[in-house]
Parts: C-alpha cells; sequence; structure tokens
C-alpha cells in the first residue's frame, strides 16, 4: 500500500485490504447519490418555480402516490427492502415540498 493510497481512501494503513475496497466502493456509491440528488433538486427547484408560477399546490400527493408504488416495485425487483425505498422517496419529497413552499412564498405566492 503506498502513501497516495492512503491518502486517497483516508483510512488507517491497518485497515484490511478486502474492508478498503469495499469502502472504495461505498464511497463512490455514495459520492454518486450525493450528484444525483443534487440533480434532482436542482430539477424540483424548477418544478417549484413552474408550480408557483401557476398557482398549483406544493404537494401531489396522487403523484406521489404513483411514485411509491413504481419505487417499491423497482425496489422488489433489485432486491431493496421496499419499506426503506418509500421512507427514502418520503424523506426526499418532504424536503422538495418545504422548497415549494419557500419558491411560493418569495414569489409572493
Ligand atoms: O412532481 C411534482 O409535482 C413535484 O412537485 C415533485 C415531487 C417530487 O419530489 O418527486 C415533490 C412533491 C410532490 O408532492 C410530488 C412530487
Amino acid at each position: 500500500m503506498t502513501s497516495l493510497t492512503a491518502h486517497r481512501s483516508d483510512e488507517p494503513a491497518d485497515v484490511p485490504e478486502a474492508l478498503r475496497t469495499a469502502r472504495r466502493t461505498i464511497d463512490n456509491i455514495d459520492a454518486a447519490l450525493v450528484h444525483m440528488l443534487a440533480e434532482r433538486f436542482r430539477c424540483t427547484k424548477q418544478v417549484g418555480v413552474i408550480k408557483a408560477d401557476l398557482g398549483l399546490p406544493s404537494s401531489d400527493p396522487e403523484r406521489e402516490r404513483r411514485q411509491v408504488a413504481r419505487l417499491r416495485a423497482l425496489a422488489e425487483e433489485a432486491g431493496l427492502d421496499p419499506v426503506f425505498a418509500e421512507k427514502f422517496l418520503g424523506f426526499i419529497v418532504e424536503e422538495v415540498i418545504r422548497h415549494h413552499e419557500d419558491i411560493a412564498a418569495t414569489r409572493g405566492d
């Protein structure tokens, strides 16, 4: 193991190689998640502006119902706990709705 590797992975020198390798994969996936979430929020902020301009409500429970059904089915196919997938979506959507409300408030709606 080189000092460059140690620095890049930010791991103590005594971490076993198999664990180090797994953690590199985890770090890559976490980075991808952050980038994907940033893109999603960039997009939903545009949705917030559209909704505020058209006087539409911040939340759309019917749309959310369809998203939950779709994501639960995808999760089952993928071997991910569908309850977790639903909770994760709900956590994100809750934040999106807060953003929509802020946008509507600042645009005088
Ligand atoms: O699709 C919308 O209408 C949105 O505002 C986006 C979104 C989401 O984040 O997916 C957020 C709030 C709504 O209740 C439903 C879905």
